[in-house]
């Protein structure tokens, strides 16, 4: 999963200064941040009806286009997806604590 995201992010931020009439990325990032934050939004309204319509396929697809686009935000902020990552294993070592701690009935 981290191989996946890590190559597709690199190839994203190789592709933003490509010429826009061969590449999506360059495309989306020359039409500028609100554009892609627009479509992310998108993507996550389509995501949430293929899940209450109980598609699973769709949302396999959905979500596939939800990562691309929200590591297309994020490559537009300068954010890297590590930095993402890294929050989510510190929020899981946080959550982990606290579950000790309750287990230990403390
Ligand atoms: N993973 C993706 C990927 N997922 C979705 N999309 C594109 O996202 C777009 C979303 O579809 P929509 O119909 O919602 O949007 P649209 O009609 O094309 O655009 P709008 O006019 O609505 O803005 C489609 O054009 C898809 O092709 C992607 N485009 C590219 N990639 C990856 O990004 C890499 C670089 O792509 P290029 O920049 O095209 O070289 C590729 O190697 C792929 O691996």
């Amino acid at each position: 999963m981290r191989a996946t995201l890590f190559n597709l992010e690199r190839t994203i931020r190789q592709r933003r200064q490509a010429d826009p009439d061969q590449s999506y990325v360059a495309k989306l990032t020359a039409r500028g941040r609100g554009k892609i934050a627009q479509k992310l939004g998108e993507e996550a309204v389509e995501m949430v009806i293929a899940a209450m319509a109980a598609d699973r396929e769709g949302a396999i697809g959905e979500s596939a286009d939800l990562l691309f686009h929200l590591l297309v935000l994020l490559a537009d902020l300068d954010i890297a997806l590590d930095e993402v990552l890294d929050e989510l294993d510190r929020r899981e070592g946080v959550s982990g604590i606290a579950e000790k701690a309750s287990r230990k009935g403390d």
